[in-house]
């Protein structure tokens, strides 16, 4: 789970990489007109398109003016394709029929994608109650004869091309619902997902930032073979009578062709050759689409290989001035006094969830714990110890079916779990969370989205929670990237996520959590997935960052390194109770739990005693050096 650059964007997800679909970008568009059969489809789309849209202009009669002293003439220069048994220009009708086959058609995909793409995008984001509904209707859908049903409609509501195709459209969109819901399920706990919520983005902007995305592709493609699927269907449905014989559409005109197949062969073969291009050239453009698709997603892997670490250097630091902007904010539910204040107060929380047989198995027992700002707080224990489902409470990110059962948690005075409140309030905390709380995650490549670039995502949510211009977004943008340690911040400025290290992803996620100027950082394990060289930079900068901009920081971690490193003061869980809390001095010099000391012991094993315990710092050095050993200290040890 996780934030921090507060997403702005989408998500592009990658089939085969536990997410589907691919975002269309004008790169798609490029590789599209590279191929061949890209630029077949099209031409022949848009040349058919024109003539439609034209045929007014271009049609010589209208689509029914009939020259009975004429009737099924042969080509020549006045119609040029001849005409029809009622001496109908057979050019005219095709034109005519061009707007109204391409209009039917259009129509038709466009109910289906109104049915199918939302529901789809609402049962696989939020499952549940309107899923099982959903997937109920669906199936009836599905089983109905679809001919059978169209046939019936024809006859209630007579020959009328559009209401066919409306009913087709509801007919077909279980196929767009499908589609959808298989590939919000693959993305819905992606962690960019969850990132989008920490950040504070509300699930109407995440399914529309980040979410349709996914599907955007597929359903593009999926329209192209549904378009030729609705113009097999109506043209088939007027081809045995059933449209309505005052329309030029084509199906009216293979119906006409067909009655007199042995006089007037060509009669067929105009209408035929038509819906022949037309659907060709829709497949073709749905395959063409899709190649360039996966080609996009080969060249970015290849790039993903190929890209290289550019993490190093410090920093000239942070100039902004987040005291100002963070007392102008208003806290959000007044509900506490006469208590000692802090930033955060955990007070004997717990947290569980329920069992198969009715019991709740507790993870988190009878937690307390205080954070100020200007102070680090690390929660340190073993796997399993319950780190991250306290983190995860102070955050309001816990899985649905977490439950509150005991304690409360304050966030500047303010409840956001409240005495006897069995979740987190998510209303209140969607106005803390990206704002003056937020977020460095473990997995940095995860949690930015795929999909937009570093800038974008960098700059979307200081535009919308800080209310300053774009440009002055991208200027601290840029200004942020240097201020971590970022060397070339343009260049990352513009890049793709899957283009940069993840040494520099994380660089950037702390960027995106201290952008918006929060009061409170909760990180968690933010240098576990990074390499070691990397390691002691990002601790440092995130020291460095906290101690100018005062912020208040939980570090959740398991490495007793990195607690001495960086934190002021610990608490130690184990099986999901605190076990013991004081300074990093206290603690570190004088363990009184046999679990901490076990802890300590199982750091020390093998390594070099951990300079604190032994002898007082010697200075800056001292301490990058024990940083990097991730033994350390932080205050002077007498
Ligand atoms: N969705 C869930 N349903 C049931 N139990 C869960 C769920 N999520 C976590 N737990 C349990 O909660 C306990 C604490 O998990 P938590 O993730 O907080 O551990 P942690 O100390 O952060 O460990 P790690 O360092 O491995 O992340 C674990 O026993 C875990 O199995």
């Amino acid at each position: 789970m996780s934030d921090s650059v507060e997403t702005a964007a989408v998500a592009a997800p990658v089939p085969g990489k536990g997410q589907s679909g691919t975002v269309v970008r004008s790169t798609v568009t490029r590789r599209l007109l590279k191929n061949p059969l890209g630029i077949a489809s099209l031409v022949i789309l848009s040349t058919i398109a024109l003539l439609a849209i034209f045929a007014p202009v271009l049609a010589p009669f209208e689509e029914n003016f009939a020259n009975i002293s004429k009737t099924l003439a042969a080509p020549d220069g006045v119609n040029i394709l001849g005409t029809d048994s009622a001496g109908r220009d057979n050019w005219s009708r095709l034109l005519f029929g061009a707007q109204l086959t391409l209009l039917s058609a259009l129509l038709c995909a466009g109910v289906a994608i109104a049915i199918g793409l939302p529901a789809g995008l609402i049962a696989g984001y939020y499952a549940g109650k309107f899923e099982a509904v959903s997937n109920w209707i669906v199936s009836i859908l599905m089983s109905l004869p679809g001919l059978i049903v169209l046939l019936t409609i024809r006859a209630a509501f007579g020959p009328s091309v559009w209401i066919s195709m409306i009913a087709f459209g509801i007919l077909i969109s279980p196929s767009y619902f499908r589609l959808t819901r298989a590939a919000v399920q693959s993305v819905r706990n992606e962690l960019y997902v969850d990132a989008a919520r920490v950040s504070g983005l509300s699930d109407l902007s995440i399914i529309a930032r980040h979410i349709f995305s996914v599907v955007r592709a597929p359903i593009i493609i999926q329209t192209a073979a549904i378009a030729g699927v609705a113009i097999a269907i109506q043209s088939g449905l007027e081809f045995l009578g059933l449209g309505d014989p005052t329309k030029a559409t084509w199906g009216v005109m293979l119906s006409e062709g067909f009655k007199n197949v042995y006089l007037t062969p060509t009669l067929l073969l105009w209408p035929a050759l038509a819906m022949a291009l037309t659907i060709g050239g829709l497949v073709l453009l749905g395959n063409a689409l899709r190649d360039a698709l996966e080609d996009g997603e080969k060249i970015k892997h290849r790039r993903k290989r190929a890209s290289v670490s550019a993490t190093s250097g410090t920093t000239e630091r942070m100039t902004a001035e987040p005291a100002r902007a963070r007392q102008s904010r208003k806290s959000v539910v007044a509900v506490e006094s006469g208590t000692e204040h802090h930033l955060v107060k955990v007070t004997n929380l717990g947290v569980g969830y329920p069992q198969a047989d009715g019991s709740i198995k507790k993870v988190v027992d009878d937690v307390s714990f205080h954070v100020d700002r200007g102070e680090i707080l690390g929660i340190v224990g073993e796997s399993g110890s319950g780190k991250s489902q306290t983190a995860f409470s102070i955050l309001g990110l816990l899985p649905d079916n977490a439950r509150i059962v005991g304690g409360s948690i304050q966030f500047d005075g303010n409840y956001t779990v409240a005495p006897g409140d069995e979740k987190v309030s998510q209303e209140r905390l969607t106005k803390l969370r990206g704002k003056r709380i937020s977020y460095i995650p473990q997995e940095p490549m995860s949690n930015l989205d795929p999909a937009f670039t570093i800038g974008y995502q960098l700059v979307t949510p200081m535009v919308r929670v800080l209310g300053i211009s774009k440009a002055e977004a991208r200027t601290r943008a840029l200004k942020l990237l240097t201020d971590v340690g970022i060397v070339n911040p343009e260049r990352t400025f513009d890049a793709y996520p899957h283009e940069v290290s993840g040494g520099m992803a994380q660089r950037v996620l702390i960027a995106g959590a201290i952008s918006c100027e929060p009061d409170l950082v909760i990180a968690d394990e933010p240098t576990t997935a990074l390499d070691v060289t990397v390691q002691a930079d990002v601790l440092d900068l995130l020291r460095e960052l906290q101690q100018r901009l005062n912020i208040g920081v939980v570090l959740v971690t398991h490495n007793f390194g990195v607690v001495a490193d960086l934190c002021d003061r610990v608490a130690v869980m184990q099986n999901g109770r605190l076990v013991e809390e004081g300074t990093v001095r206290e603690i570190l010099r004088n363990p009184k739990e046999k679990y901490t000391q076990t802890l300590l012991g199982s750091m020390l094993e093998g390594k070099e005693p951990m300079t604190m315990l032994v002898s007082p710092p010697e200075g800056p050095v001292a301490h990058r050096e024990t940083a990097r050993h991730a033994t350390a200290e932080k205050e002077p040890v007498a």
